[in-house]
C-alpha cells in the first residue's frame, strides 16, 4: 500500500456494534475504486472530513482487496460492500472484511444470505411491493435505488403513510444539492452517493477535495 499505517488509530466506535446503519452518518460515501493504492488514502480522507463510513462497490476487480486494506489499516472507519448482486458475494465480502452489506435490489435468496451474514445490511428496493416484501421478511431498513430515477423524494414521501415501519437510505443520482430534500423526510435516515469521491479527485490523489466534500456532507446532519 502507498500509505502505511504508521499512526495507530483507535478502532471506530461504530465497529462496536452497529445498531442502525441509517443513523450513523447523514451521507454514506459510495466509492468506485479502480486503483487499490487509493483505498486507504480515500478512507482516511473521508474520516478527516467527518464521515467514518465507506461503501466500496463490488464493481471493480480491486474492490474486495480494497475492503481488506481499509479494514486492516483504517480501523476508525466502518467499511462495507455495495453492489451485492448475488448470494455468493455475501460470504466473499464478509471474508474480505466488510462490516456491512448493501444490495441494489433484493431477491429471496440474497435476502436470506445477507440476513445470515452476521453483519448489518441494506437490501435494495425501488417499489412499494419490494419494500413490503423486505418488511414482511422482518427488516425495516433498506436502500431505495435508483432514487432519482425511481421518483425521488416525492416518491419516498408517499411511502411514509402506508409503510410507516420502512426506513430508507436513498441512493442513485443524489447530489449535495438534492440530499437535503431526502434527509428532511421522516422515513429517510441517510442518503448514499458517489459525489464525495469524484473520479478525477481519486485519479489526482486530491484527498483534500474528498475531505472537503465529506465535511460539507457531514454538515447536512447538523
Ligand atoms: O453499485 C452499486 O452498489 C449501486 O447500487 C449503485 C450505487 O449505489 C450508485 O451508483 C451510487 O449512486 P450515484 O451516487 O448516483 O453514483
Amino acid at each position: 500500500m502507498s500509505s502505511p499505517s504508521d499512526v495507530q488509530s483507535p478502532p471506530s466506535p461504530l465497529r462496536e456494534g452497529v445498531g442502525s446503519l441509517l443513523s450513523l452518518v447523514p451521507v454514506v460515501p459510495v466509492v468506485v475504486l479502480d486503483d487499490l493504492d487509493h483505498a486507504v488514502p480515500v478512507a482516511r480522507a473521508l474520516v478527516a472530513g467527518g464521515l467514518p463510513v465507506i461503501e466500496l462497490t463490488l464493481r471493480t476487480p480491486v474492490a474486495l482487496d480494497a475492503i481488506a486494506a481499509i479494514a486492516a489499516d483504517v480501523p476508525e472507519i466502518l467499511v462495507g460492500a455495495g453492489t451485492i448482486t448475488s448470494p455468493e458475494l455475501v460470504a466473499r465480502a464478509v471474508e474480505a472484511g466488510a462490516q456491512f452489506l448493501v444490495s441494489p435490489g433484493t431477491t429471496p435468496g440474497l435476502l436470506g444470505e445477507m440476513a445470515g451474514s452476521g453483519v448489518p445490511f441494506l437490501p435494495g428496493t425501488a417499489t412499494v411491493s419490494e419494500a413490503m416484501a423486505v418488511l414482511e421478511a422482518g427488516f425495516s431498513e433498506m436502500k431505495f435505488f435508483p432514487a432519482e430515477a425511481s421518483g425521488g423524494a416525492a416518491y419516498l414521501r408517499s411511502l411514509a403513510s402506508p409503510l410507516p415501519a420502512a426506513r430508507f437510505c436513498p441512493t442513485g443520482g443524489i447530489t449535495a444539492a438534492s440530499a437535503p430534500s431526502y434527509l428532511a423526510l421522516p422515513n429517510v435516515g441517510c442518503v448514499g452517493g458517489s459525489w464525495l469521491t469524484p473520479a478525477a479527485a481519486l485519479r489526482d490523489g486530491d484527498w483534500d477535495r474528498v475531505s472537503a466534500l465529506a465535511r460539507e456532507a457531514a454538515a447536512l446532519g447538523a
